[in-house]
């Protein structure tokens, strides 16, 4: 279509000739006849035109392109319902603008505020159109080129690995999805601002934009032809389009009108040739007729003599309204159906998998401000939700005012933590006529992010409530109902998508912390490989145990064979295991819950009840603990104490309670840009703990107070103290002292004198061998008898 395109653009690309075009195969599709008439077509009313500018698509659009093209995705019908929202979008966007000012709707037809489909069974056209907001030309360039995302690369990647096409909607680059079912596509629009422009794209890399001079004109809006595949012959039955609007754009708030046929009867002068010259031509047309001709004998003689009339079916056009366009939210929600619930779900979040929301919650709000909201807890987290969490504004709320689309980018409506949730609120009290800055200052803003916040955390506790692996009552956990099997394991569930937001939640919101705290699930070494809440552990507590202990680290795995563990488990009490990055967070922020505080166990200050021996104890060890304290004054170690959790292992280091724990140490070593200053500033400080009961701190102590000068002695010492570090998560400083210590140790353990050297590597060995080989080659004999002096001398 490129014929006669004139070079006035930076961007262009030569035009391809004509020939080329004409009959080449479009992106692996068979030649057919139909493409081929279809581009003549358009290359002979293009001729008309030198306005023509060609542009190539940005890479990964052309690779997306490609997918879509080559996709044996089945689904293809996915088109319809994103070019309707689009187009549903592009209304928003101008009832929006039109709030203040109302000239910009224009007059006539270009008031209406609708969304009109048209087929075209002989050019095999199918044309969606609406009186949006239209694009300029800059617009199209931009919108239908380029996709100015981050993570697009990546994105495209997953589509061709996963195949799965769902991903396009959730991305936001569902226009290219016509590709499904269209080879050849124009979008006319029109914007306020600019001319009528059309884009054009066969999508072979190139796309074409020019100057509408020969369609009929918009007014305002935007229309997408498609020219359908041979294969796509379906999407021109008007019954299809009506399945596919009832199936996924039924909660567009626009009226989606269709062209649509439809047979009427129509009387029509039967006149007596006439009718019998038509009963002979047209059989079918035949059976559709019906004398209407009546005895009139009624009528007086000099009463006008009535034609005689036939009814006749005529296939007549009119718009015909495909949708509903009562919104749900404003609905009893009584009266809602689940599945109505499941399906407007799909349709605010654009995911057409066949997964139910986890839960949602409908509830109009009374009093200072009034709202209704509908919010969902979607069945799966999107791949990127944490991605740059604290740098992207996303909210999925869309904000109504009083029915009027306003805005989805609102992110003061719920905090950063619920951004998952997708849902919206229309609000009677907002204003309608003032910009989107003003409404963001709006006071009620704060009433209703308090009210959504409340409504959210309920929700989600709900999911909770009604699982019935959450019960503690072991009864209702084995009942079975069919409610209860669909409810089974939700929370689990919620909890593997959505729980790190739930923590995140409880590190930024003081005010609904303990809400939120009691979403928590985590294991612990008394959960049995399941998750439990700390309204579980609380009811599983000892008598007279007034912490709630925890401990933190790589993986439960490594925690349950910590040391930190050894008395705490003989003693019966649950620990719980927090494994992930943002626990150590969390556990700064949560201090404590129901009157009870937290205890991390690989920190100072664990209280295991009353222990009598505790001052004779510490008496005893007295000069083994001082000895200890002074020898370790230049390794950071600010005490060494007798310890209440060891049992089988001689000693642990633990942290002080305000400063980092070892995992937390290991985690700021890990993060590239942390700053050194800042480590050793929040590095705990460290005490070694010793266990009295084991034989080798009780030797110790004997020879300590034996000779407190003894080298052997400091240096068994130094080594138990590494390992003691090692063991209780720390990296060491200095690995090749500690090695050096252990070969040490190896070494005596072997009865191998301390002076014992590694054997010299003789090098004369291979010099004399290099010149082995060229004395072989001379004289091999003289040679070896040489080798054996050699060996004889060493
Ligand atoms: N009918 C239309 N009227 C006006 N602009 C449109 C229309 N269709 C598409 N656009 C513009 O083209 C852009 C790209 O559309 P595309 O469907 O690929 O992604 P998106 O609509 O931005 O994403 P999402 O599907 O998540 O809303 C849109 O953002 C919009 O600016």
């Amino acid at each position: 279509f490129q014929a006669n395109a004139e070079a006035d653009s930076e961007e262009l690309v030569d035009p391809p000739k004509v020939e080329e075009k004409i009959g080449a195969v479009p992106n692996g599709l068979s030649t057919d006849s139909d493409v081929a008439k279809r581009e003549a077509e358009s290359i002979s009313k293009r001729s008309l035109r030198s306005n023509t500018e060609k542009f190539e698509f940005q890479a990964e659009v052309s690779r997306l392109m490609d997918i879509i093209i080559n996709s044996l995705y089945s689904n293809k019908d996915i088109f319809l319902r994103e070019l309707i929202s689009n187009a549903s979008d592009a209304l928003d966007k101008i009832r929006f603008l039109s709030l203040t000012d109302k000239e910009i709707l224009g007059e006539g037809d270009s008031t209406k505020l609708e969304i009109l489909i048209k087929l075209d069974k002989e050019k095999k056209i199918l044309s969606i159109r609406d009186r949006g907001i239209g694009m300029t030309k800059e617009d199209l360039i931009k919108n239908l080129g380029t996709i100015a995302k981050s993570g697009t690369s990546a994105f495209v990647e997953k589509m061709q690995t996963s195949g799965d096409l769902n991903l396009i909607g959730q991305f936001g680059v569902g226009f290219y999805s016509v590709y499904l079912v269209a080879d050849y596509v124009e979008v006319i629009s029109k914007h306020n601002d600019d001319k009528q422009y059309v884009w054009e794209s066969k999508a072979d890399g190139a796309f074409a934009i020019s100057e509408d001079t020969w369609n009929e004109p918009l007014g305002r809006g935007t229309e997408i032809r498609l020219h359908l595949r041979e294969e796509a012959g379906e999407y021109l039955e008007e019954n299809k389009l009506r399945e596919l609007v009832k199936k996924y754009s039924e909660f567009i708030n626009f009226p989606i009108n269709m062209w649509a046929s439809k047979e009427v009867d129509v009387e029509v002068p039967a006149d007596e040739d006439e009718s019998s010259d038509e009963e002979e031509s047209s059989s079918e047309s035949s059976s559709s007729e019906e004398e209407t001709e009546e005895e009139d004998t009624e009528k007086g003689e000099d009463e006008e003599k009535k034609p005689k009339t036939k009814k006749v079916k005529e296939t007549t056009y009119e718009w015909e309204l495909l949708n509903d366009v009562k919104a749900i939210w404003l609905r009893n929600p009584k009266e809602v159906t689940d599945e109505e619930y499941t399906k407007f779900y799909h349709s605010l979040a654009k995911d057409f998998s066949d997964e139910k929301p986890l839960a949602w919650s409908h509830f109009t709000a009374e009093g200072d401000v009034e709202f209704k909201a509908v919010l969902f807890v979607p069945p799966k987290a999107p791949h990127d939700l944490y991605e740059s969490y604290y740098n992207s504004n996303i909210s999925n709320l869309k904000l109504y005012v009083r029915r009027v689309f306003i805005s989805d980018e609102f992110d003061e409506l719920l905090p950063k933590y619920l951004s998952f949730l997708k849902g919206l609120i229309d609000s009677d009290t907002l204003p309608l006529n003032v910009s989107r800055e003003m409404l963001q200052q709006h006071a009620s803003l704060k009433t209703i992010k308090k009210k959504l916040i409340r409504k959210a955390l309920d929700m989600i506790r709900r999911i909770a409530d009604e699982d019935p692996d959450e019960s503690t009552d072991k009864d209702k956990k084995d009942e079975k109902s069919v409610d209860d099997d669909e409810k089974r394991g939700q929370y689990t569930k919620f909890w593997n998508e959505f729980g790190k937001s739930i923590k995140l939640g409880i590190v930024e919101d003081a005010t609904n912390r303990n809400r939120l705290a009691k979403l928590l699930r985590f294991e612990s070494t008394k959960s049995d490989g399941k998750l439990t809440s700390l309204d579980q552990y609380i009811s599983r507590m000892k008598p007279g145990q007034k912490d709630i202990f925890y401990l933190t680290g790589t993986s439960k795995e490594q925690l349950e064979k910590s040391p930190f563990l050894e008395r705490l488990k003989k003693k019966n009490f649950e620990v719980i295991f927090f494994t992930d990055p943002v626990d150590e967070y969390l556990m700064q922020y949560l201090m404590d819950y129901e009157d009870k505080k937290f205890q991390n166990v690989s920190k100072e200050g664990l209280k295991l009840g009353k222990d009598g021996k505790d001052k004779e104890l510490k008496e005893s060890f007295k000069d083994l603990t001082k000895w200890w304290k002074k020898a370790l004054s230049s390794d950071n170690v600010d005490d060494v104490k007798i310890s209440n959790r060891l049992d089988n292992t001689p000693c642990v280091v633990v942290t002080s309670k305000f400063g980092w724990s070892a995992n937390m140490e290991r985690i700021m070593q890990s993060q590239t840009l942390s700053d050194a200053s800042k480590q050793a500033y929040m590095r705990g400080k460290r005490v070694l703990e010793i266990n009295p009961r084991h034989p080798i701190i009780k030797e110790l102590r004997e020879r300590v107070v034996n000779n407190p000068e003894d080298e052997s002695v400091t240096q068994t010492a130094q080594l138990v103290y590494q390992t003691a570090l090692f063991e209780s998560g720390f990296s060491l400083n200095d690995p090749k002292d500690f090695t050096s210590r252990i070969y040490d140790s190896v070494r005596s353990s072997l009865n191998i004198s301390p002076e014992a050297a590694v054997e010299e590597e003789d090098d004369t060995e291979e010099i004399e061998a290099e010149s082995d080989k060229k004395e072989t080659t001379s004289a091999e004999g003289d040679a070896n008898d040489d080798n054996a002096d050699v060996r004889d001398e060493l």
